[in-house]
Protein backbone atom coordinates (compact mmCIF):
# COMPACT_ATOMS: atom_id res chain seq x y z
CA UNK A 1 0.00 0.00 0.00
CA UNK A 2 1.46 3.39 -1.03
CA UNK A 3 2.59 5.36 2.30
CA UNK A 4 1.01 8.62 2.80
CA UNK A 5 4.70 9.98 3.84
CA UNK A 6 5.47 9.13 0.01
CA UNK A 7 2.38 11.41 -1.28
CA UNK A 8 3.21 15.23 -1.50
CA UNK A 9 0.87 17.42 -0.68
CA UNK A 10 -1.64 19.14 -2.46
CA UNK A 11 -2.86 22.78 -2.19
CA UNK A 12 -5.83 23.00 0.54
CA UNK A 13 -8.86 24.26 -1.29
CA UNK A 14 -10.05 28.06 -0.55
CA UNK A 15 -12.94 29.99 -2.08
CA UNK A 16 -10.72 33.21 -3.30
CA UNK A 17 -10.96 32.56 -6.95
CA UNK A 18 -13.46 34.37 -8.83
CA UNK A 19 -14.99 31.61 -11.63
CA UNK A 20 -13.76 28.75 -9.35
CA UNK A 21 -16.38 26.60 -7.61
CA UNK A 22 -15.61 26.68 -3.87
CA UNK A 23 -15.88 30.42 -4.79
CA UNK A 24 -19.60 30.24 -6.41
CA UNK A 25 -20.57 28.25 -3.40
CA UNK A 26 -19.54 30.95 -0.98
CA UNK A 27 -20.98 34.19 -2.98
CA UNK A 28 -23.78 32.41 -4.43
CA UNK A 29 -25.39 29.32 -2.70
CA UNK A 30 -24.87 30.51 0.82
CA UNK A 31 -26.96 33.78 -0.01
CA UNK A 32 -29.56 31.60 -1.76
CA UNK A 33 -29.41 29.23 1.38
CA UNK A 34 -30.12 32.09 3.64
CA UNK A 35 -33.55 32.65 1.39
CA UNK A 36 -34.97 29.34 1.37
CA UNK A 37 -34.22 29.26 5.08
CA UNK A 38 -35.95 32.50 5.77
CA UNK A 39 -39.42 31.33 3.32
CA UNK A 40 -39.19 27.78 5.53
CA UNK A 41 -40.93 29.09 8.71
CA UNK A 42 -42.81 32.66 9.67
CA UNK A 43 -39.41 33.41 11.51
CA UNK A 44 -39.91 36.73 13.77
CA UNK A 45 -37.85 39.64 13.13
CA UNK A 46 -35.04 39.59 15.16
CA UNK A 47 -34.41 36.27 13.69
CA UNK A 48 -34.64 38.06 9.88
CA UNK A 49 -32.39 40.78 11.29
CA UNK A 50 -29.53 37.98 12.34
CA UNK A 51 -30.45 36.51 8.72
CA UNK A 52 -29.68 39.59 7.37
CA UNK A 53 -26.20 40.41 9.78
CA UNK A 54 -24.96 36.82 8.54
CA UNK A 55 -25.40 37.50 4.63
CA UNK A 56 -23.64 40.84 5.14
CA UNK A 57 -20.61 39.03 7.00
CA UNK A 58 -20.63 35.76 4.63
CA UNK A 59 -20.73 37.93 1.04
CA UNK A 60 -18.87 41.09 2.54
CA UNK A 61 -17.59 40.70 5.77
CA UNK A 62 -15.65 38.66 8.00
CA UNK A 63 -16.15 36.04 10.71
CA UNK A 64 -17.24 36.53 13.64
CA UNK A 65 -16.91 34.80 16.71
CA UNK A 66 -19.70 32.62 17.97
CA UNK A 67 -20.99 34.17 21.43
CA UNK A 68 -19.60 33.88 24.37
CA UNK A 69 -21.65 31.46 26.14
CA UNK A 70 -21.91 29.30 22.74
CA UNK A 71 -22.69 25.67 23.99
CA UNK A 72 -19.68 24.54 21.62
CA UNK A 73 -17.42 27.26 21.57
CA UNK A 74 -14.57 24.97 22.81
CA UNK A 75 -15.05 22.45 19.99
CA UNK A 76 -14.82 25.59 17.92
CA UNK A 77 -11.89 26.76 19.56
CA UNK A 78 -10.03 23.84 19.06
CA UNK A 79 -11.11 23.31 15.36
CA UNK A 80 -9.49 26.86 14.38
CA UNK A 81 -11.56 30.02 15.27
CA UNK A 82 -9.12 31.93 16.95
CA UNK A 83 -7.34 31.90 13.49
CA UNK A 84 -9.99 32.20 10.86
CA UNK A 85 -12.14 35.24 13.14
CA UNK A 86 -11.86 38.15 11.65
CA UNK A 87 -11.11 37.12 7.86
CA UNK A 88 -13.02 37.02 4.88
CA UNK A 89 -15.37 33.68 4.17
CA UNK A 90 -13.16 33.28 1.36
CA UNK A 91 -9.49 33.93 2.11
CA UNK A 92 -10.18 30.48 5.12
CA UNK A 93 -10.24 26.89 3.80
CA UNK A 94 -13.04 26.18 2.02
CA UNK A 95 -14.28 23.61 4.17
CA UNK A 96 -14.20 25.81 7.25
CA UNK A 97 -15.84 28.58 5.74
CA UNK A 98 -18.85 25.93 5.00
CA UNK A 99 -18.75 24.16 8.12
CA UNK A 100 -19.03 27.45 10.01
CA UNK A 101 -22.09 28.94 7.54
CA UNK A 102 -24.40 26.41 8.88
CA UNK A 103 -23.43 26.78 12.68
CA UNK A 104 -23.71 30.38 12.21
CA UNK A 105 -27.36 30.18 10.21
CA UNK A 106 -28.30 28.22 13.00
CA UNK A 107 -27.35 30.55 15.75
CA UNK A 108 -29.33 33.05 13.33
CA UNK A 109 -32.64 31.23 13.69
CA UNK A 110 -32.22 30.22 17.51
CA UNK A 111 -31.59 26.73 16.89
CA UNK A 112 -29.71 26.78 20.10
CA UNK A 113 -31.39 29.37 22.29
CA UNK A 114 -33.60 28.06 24.40
CA UNK A 115 -37.09 28.66 23.99
CA UNK A 116 -39.80 28.23 21.44
CA UNK A 117 -37.60 27.97 18.18
CA UNK A 118 -35.22 26.05 20.04
CA UNK A 119 -34.53 22.39 17.95
CA UNK A 120 -36.48 23.75 14.64
CA UNK A 121 -34.94 22.22 12.11
CA UNK A 122 -34.79 25.12 9.10
CA UNK A 123 -34.49 22.29 6.00
CA UNK A 124 -36.78 19.94 7.61
CA UNK A 125 -40.21 21.29 5.43
CA UNK A 126 -37.83 20.69 2.35
CA UNK A 127 -36.19 17.25 3.80
CA UNK A 128 -40.30 15.94 4.46
CA UNK A 129 -40.74 17.28 1.44
CA UNK A 130 -38.48 15.14 -0.74
CA UNK A 131 -39.63 11.97 2.27
CA UNK A 132 -43.17 11.84 0.68
CA UNK A 133 -42.34 12.75 -3.08
CA UNK A 134 -43.70 10.45 -5.69
CA UNK A 135 -40.43 9.90 -6.83
CA UNK A 136 -39.80 8.40 -3.77
CA UNK A 137 -42.86 6.32 -3.86
CA UNK A 138 -41.42 4.77 -7.34
CA UNK A 139 -38.69 4.04 -5.81
CA UNK A 140 -39.82 2.06 -2.61
CA UNK A 141 -42.47 0.20 -5.04
CA UNK A 142 -39.15 -1.04 -6.94
CA UNK A 143 -38.68 -3.25 -4.31
CA UNK A 144 -41.32 -5.22 -4.47
CA UNK A 145 -39.89 -6.76 -8.05
CA UNK A 146 -36.25 -6.89 -6.71
CA UNK A 147 -37.33 -9.23 -4.05
CA UNK A 148 -37.48 -11.85 -6.87
CA UNK A 149 -33.90 -11.34 -8.44
CA UNK A 150 -30.83 -13.71 -7.54
CA UNK A 151 -28.95 -12.38 -4.25
CA UNK A 152 -26.00 -10.95 -5.63
CA UNK A 153 -28.04 -8.45 -8.28
CA UNK A 154 -30.36 -7.76 -4.54
CA UNK A 155 -26.66 -6.89 -3.10
CA UNK A 156 -25.58 -5.10 -5.96
CA UNK A 157 -28.78 -2.65 -6.34
CA UNK A 158 -29.20 -2.00 -2.90
CA UNK A 159 -25.08 -0.95 -3.00
CA UNK A 160 -25.97 1.23 -6.22
CA UNK A 161 -29.43 2.97 -5.16
CA UNK A 162 -26.92 3.99 -1.51
CA UNK A 163 -24.66 5.47 -3.85
CA UNK A 164 -26.33 7.16 -6.39
CA UNK A 165 -28.84 8.95 -3.44
CA UNK A 166 -25.81 10.88 -3.01
CA UNK A 167 -26.71 12.88 -5.93
CA UNK A 168 -30.22 13.55 -4.06
CA UNK A 169 -28.71 16.45 -2.01
CA UNK A 170 -30.93 19.29 -1.60
CA UNK A 171 -27.90 22.26 -1.58
CA UNK A 172 -26.49 20.23 -4.78
CA UNK A 173 -30.26 21.14 -6.88
CA UNK A 174 -30.07 24.50 -5.80
CA UNK A 175 -27.25 25.24 -8.19
CA UNK A 176 -26.56 22.38 -10.35
CA UNK A 177 -27.70 21.68 -13.65
CA UNK A 178 -30.07 18.60 -13.51
CA UNK A 179 -30.87 16.01 -15.94
CA UNK A 180 -27.44 15.99 -17.70
CA UNK A 181 -26.72 12.15 -18.14
CA UNK A 182 -22.42 10.91 -18.07
CA UNK A 183 -21.43 11.11 -21.63
CA UNK A 184 -21.57 7.54 -23.90
CA UNK A 185 -17.80 7.68 -24.05
CA UNK A 186 -17.43 7.97 -20.29
CA UNK A 187 -18.22 5.13 -17.68
CA UNK A 188 -20.90 6.87 -15.14
CA UNK A 189 -18.45 5.16 -12.48
CA UNK A 190 -15.28 6.56 -12.44
CA UNK A 191 -13.80 3.81 -10.22
CA UNK A 192 -15.39 0.92 -8.70
CA UNK A 193 -13.86 -1.27 -6.18
CA UNK A 194 -17.61 -2.91 -5.38
CA UNK A 195 -15.76 -6.71 -5.53
CA UNK A 196 -13.23 -5.80 -2.41
CA UNK A 197 -16.24 -4.24 -0.74
CA UNK A 198 -18.06 -7.42 -0.55
CA UNK A 199 -15.18 -9.70 -0.23
CA UNK A 200 -15.19 -7.54 3.29
CA UNK A 201 -18.25 -8.21 4.15
CA UNK A 202 -18.59 -12.39 3.57
CA UNK A 203 -21.74 -13.91 4.84
CA UNK A 204 -20.65 -14.93 8.53
CA UNK A 205 -22.48 -12.80 10.72
CA UNK A 206 -19.95 -11.25 12.61
CA UNK A 207 -19.10 -7.91 10.58
CA UNK A 208 -19.99 -4.39 12.52
CA UNK A 209 -20.53 -1.96 9.85
CA UNK A 210 -20.26 1.78 10.55
CA UNK A 211 -21.97 3.76 7.77
CA UNK A 212 -20.72 8.02 8.08
CA UNK A 213 -24.33 8.89 6.35
CA UNK A 214 -24.31 12.31 4.15
CA UNK A 215 -27.82 13.36 2.91
CA UNK A 216 -31.44 12.41 4.52
CA UNK A 217 -34.43 11.56 2.26
CA UNK A 218 -33.73 10.16 -1.32
CA UNK A 219 -30.08 9.19 0.67
CA UNK A 220 -31.01 8.04 3.41
CA UNK A 221 -33.74 5.74 2.52
CA UNK A 222 -31.40 3.76 0.13
CA UNK A 223 -28.88 3.70 2.89
CA UNK A 224 -31.59 2.43 5.42
CA UNK A 225 -32.40 -0.30 3.20
CA UNK A 226 -28.74 -1.09 2.29
CA UNK A 227 -27.92 -1.56 5.98
CA UNK A 228 -31.22 -3.97 6.21
CA UNK A 229 -29.94 -5.83 3.41
CA UNK A 230 -26.60 -6.82 4.67
CA UNK A 231 -28.46 -7.78 8.25
CA UNK A 232 -30.97 -9.57 6.98
CA UNK A 233 -28.09 -11.51 5.23
CA UNK A 234 -25.89 -11.87 7.74
CA UNK A 235 -23.38 -9.90 5.65
CA UNK A 236 -22.95 -7.97 9.14
CA UNK A 237 -24.19 -8.41 12.48
CA UNK A 238 -24.04 -5.14 13.50
CA UNK A 239 -24.14 -1.42 12.76
CA UNK A 240 -23.79 1.65 13.34
CA UNK A 241 -25.24 4.63 11.55
CA UNK A 242 -23.14 8.03 12.58
CA UNK A 243 -25.57 10.97 11.54
CA UNK A 244 -25.04 14.96 12.34
CA UNK A 245 -25.63 16.17 15.79
CA UNK A 246 -27.36 18.92 13.96
CA UNK A 247 -28.80 20.27 10.77
CA UNK A 248 -26.06 20.68 8.13
CA UNK A 249 -25.13 21.18 4.75
CA UNK A 250 -28.66 21.79 3.83
CA UNK A 251 -29.76 18.15 3.80
CA UNK A 252 -27.62 16.12 5.77
CA UNK A 253 -29.03 13.54 7.88
CA UNK A 254 -29.65 14.20 11.89
CA UNK A 255 -31.61 11.86 14.63
CA UNK A 256 -34.64 13.17 13.61
CA UNK A 257 -34.53 12.23 10.15
CA UNK A 258 -33.51 8.99 10.52
CA UNK A 259 -36.78 8.83 12.43
CA UNK A 260 -38.59 10.48 9.94
CA UNK A 261 -37.28 8.01 6.76
CA UNK A 262 -37.76 4.72 8.96
CA UNK A 263 -41.57 5.84 9.63
CA UNK A 264 -41.81 6.41 6.23
CA UNK A 265 -40.27 2.67 5.16
CA UNK A 266 -42.57 1.43 8.02
CA UNK A 267 -46.00 2.46 6.51
CA UNK A 268 -45.51 1.51 2.84
CA UNK A 269 -46.86 -0.83 1.27
CA UNK A 270 -45.15 -3.90 0.24
CA UNK A 271 -41.65 -5.51 0.73
CA UNK A 272 -40.48 -1.39 2.21
CA UNK A 273 -42.09 -2.13 4.79
CA UNK A 274 -40.63 -5.62 6.03
CA UNK A 275 -37.29 -3.35 5.57
CA UNK A 276 -38.66 -0.94 7.92
CA UNK A 277 -39.72 -3.67 10.61
CA UNK A 278 -35.58 -5.16 10.25
CA UNK A 279 -34.39 -1.76 10.71
CA UNK A 280 -37.36 -0.95 13.48
CA UNK A 281 -36.08 -4.47 15.58
CA UNK A 282 -32.36 -4.12 14.76
CA UNK A 283 -32.75 -0.54 16.50
CA UNK A 284 -34.82 -1.69 19.47
CA UNK A 285 -32.29 -4.57 19.95
CA UNK A 286 -29.37 -3.12 19.57
CA UNK A 287 -28.15 -4.50 16.42
CA UNK A 288 -28.41 -1.24 14.97
CA UNK A 289 -27.46 2.27 16.82
CA UNK A 290 -26.98 5.74 15.27
CA UNK A 291 -24.96 8.16 16.82
CA UNK A 292 -24.21 11.62 16.38
CA UNK A 293 -20.59 12.45 17.02
CA UNK A 294 -19.95 16.26 17.47
CA UNK A 295 -16.93 15.80 14.88
CA UNK A 296 -19.50 14.86 12.66
CA UNK A 297 -19.94 18.49 11.65
CA UNK A 298 -16.27 19.63 12.35
CA UNK A 299 -14.67 21.35 9.55
CA UNK A 300 -11.41 19.33 9.23
CA UNK A 301 -10.41 16.07 7.96
CA UNK A 302 -11.24 13.03 9.28
CA UNK A 303 -6.73 12.84 9.87
CA UNK A 304 -7.98 14.61 12.72
CA UNK A 305 -10.59 12.76 14.53
CA UNK A 306 -10.75 12.34 18.43
CA UNK A 307 -9.42 9.43 20.34
CA UNK A 308 -12.98 7.69 21.06
CA UNK A 309 -14.27 8.00 17.56
CA UNK A 310 -10.76 6.73 16.16
CA UNK A 311 -11.64 3.98 18.40
CA UNK A 312 -15.15 3.08 17.34
CA UNK A 313 -13.95 3.04 13.77
CA UNK A 314 -10.94 0.61 14.60
CA UNK A 315 -12.92 -1.34 15.77
CA UNK A 316 -15.46 -1.70 12.60
CA UNK A 317 -15.33 -4.44 10.09
CA UNK A 318 -15.67 -1.51 7.38
CA UNK A 319 -16.65 1.83 7.67
CA UNK A 320 -18.89 2.96 4.75
CA UNK A 321 -17.93 7.27 3.99
CA UNK A 322 -21.23 8.36 1.80
CA UNK A 323 -21.45 11.55 -0.08
CA UNK A 324 -19.43 14.52 -1.35
CA UNK A 325 -18.53 16.33 1.35
CA UNK A 326 -17.28 13.21 3.70
CA UNK A 327 -14.91 12.23 0.73
CA UNK A 328 -13.35 16.05 0.97
CA UNK A 329 -12.98 15.00 5.07
CA UNK A 330 -11.93 11.37 4.32
CA UNK A 331 -8.75 12.51 1.66
CA UNK A 332 -8.32 15.95 2.60
CA UNK A 333 -10.18 19.03 1.28
CA UNK A 334 -6.68 19.32 -1.21
CA UNK A 335 -6.21 19.56 -5.10
CA UNK A 336 -5.13 16.44 -5.56
CA UNK A 337 -3.45 15.09 -9.19
CA UNK A 338 -6.20 12.82 -9.54
CA UNK A 339 -3.93 10.11 -9.58
CA UNK A 340 -2.74 10.45 -6.90
CA UNK A 341 -3.67 6.33 -4.93
CA UNK A 342 -6.63 6.55 -2.81
CA UNK A 343 -4.70 4.50 -0.28
CA UNK A 344 -2.15 7.04 0.51
CA UNK A 345 -4.45 9.74 0.74
CA UNK A 346 -6.65 7.35 3.20
CA UNK A 347 -3.66 5.57 5.51
CA UNK A 348 -4.68 7.74 8.15
CA UNK A 349 -8.01 6.08 8.53
CA UNK A 350 -8.83 4.14 11.49
CA UNK A 351 -9.45 0.74 9.54
CA UNK A 352 -10.94 -0.73 6.14
CA UNK A 353 -12.75 2.11 4.61
CA UNK A 354 -14.92 2.47 1.45
CA UNK A 355 -16.17 6.06 0.21
CA UNK A 356 -19.49 5.91 -1.94
CA UNK A 357 -19.66 9.18 -3.61
CA UNK A 358 -20.91 10.84 -6.54
CA UNK A 359 -18.35 13.98 -7.54
CA UNK A 360 -19.75 16.99 -6.73
CA UNK A 361 -16.99 18.99 -6.21
CA UNK A 362 -13.24 18.92 -7.47
CA UNK A 363 -11.81 16.77 -4.90
CA UNK A 364 -10.96 13.73 -6.53
CA UNK A 365 -8.07 10.50 -5.68
CA UNK A 366 -7.39 7.37 -7.26
CA UNK A 367 -7.98 7.47 -10.81
CA UNK A 368 -6.07 5.57 -13.25
CA UNK A 369 -4.66 7.98 -15.92
CA UNK A 370 -6.45 6.68 -18.67
CA UNK A 371 -9.98 7.44 -17.45
CA UNK A 372 -8.76 10.43 -16.06
CA UNK A 373 -7.88 11.46 -19.45
CA UNK A 374 -11.15 10.04 -21.10
CA UNK A 375 -13.44 12.57 -18.68
CA UNK A 376 -11.38 15.21 -19.25
CA UNK A 377 -11.29 14.63 -23.34
CA UNK A 378 -15.23 14.71 -23.30
CA UNK A 379 -16.28 17.11 -20.65
CA UNK A 380 -13.28 19.37 -19.90
CA UNK A 381 -13.39 19.44 -15.79
CA UNK A 382 -17.13 19.35 -15.46
CA UNK A 383 -17.36 15.35 -14.82
CA UNK A 384 -15.39 16.93 -11.64
CA UNK A 385 -18.36 19.20 -10.12
CA UNK A 386 -21.92 17.58 -12.11
CA UNK A 387 -22.58 15.01 -9.86
CA UNK A 388 -23.21 12.86 -13.17
CA UNK A 389 -19.98 10.37 -12.29
CA UNK A 390 -19.59 8.46 -9.20
CA UNK A 391 -17.14 6.34 -7.32
CA UNK A 392 -16.70 3.43 -5.33
CA UNK A 393 -13.55 3.48 -3.71
CA UNK A 394 -12.21 0.57 -0.98
CA UNK A 395 -9.18 0.76 1.42
CA UNK A 396 -8.83 -2.69 2.78
O1 LIG B 1 -24.20 16.08 0.08
P1 LIG B 1 -22.79 15.87 -0.38
O2 LIG B 1 -22.65 14.75 -1.33
O3 LIG B 1 -21.85 15.76 0.76
O4 LIG B 1 -22.40 17.14 -1.22
C1 LIG B 1 -22.19 18.37 -0.64
C2 LIG B 1 -22.08 19.40 -1.69
O5 LIG B 1 -21.77 20.56 -1.09
C3 LIG B 1 -20.43 20.92 -1.38
O6 LIG B 1 -19.75 20.80 -0.18
C4 LIG B 1 -20.42 22.27 -1.91
O7 LIG B 1 -21.06 23.06 -1.04
C5 LIG B 1 -19.87 19.99 -2.40
O8 LIG B 1 -18.83 19.24 -1.92
C6 LIG B 1 -21.04 19.16 -2.74
O9 LIG B 1 -21.49 19.63 -3.96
Amino acid sequence: MPDRSDTPLAPVLLGNEPGSFPHSVLAERHPAIIRQVRESFPYAPQQHRALDALLASCTKGVIEPLPADAYDGEHWASWGADACTGRTWFDVPWLWSESYFYRQLLEAVGYFTPGPWQGIDPFRPSKLAELDSPETDEELAALDALADRPADEQDRALLHGSLWGNRADLGFRMSAAQGEAATSKTPPLVADDSETLWSLLPHSGSATLCLIADNAGRELVPDLLLIARLLTQGRVGRALLHVKPYPYYVSDATHADVLDALRRLTKAPGAAATYGRVLWSAMTDGRLTVRAHPFAAAPLSYADMPGDLREELAAATLTLVKGDLNYRRLVGDRLWPPTTPFTAVTAHFPGPVAALRTLKSDVITGLDARTEAALVAAEGQKWRTGGTHALIQVRT
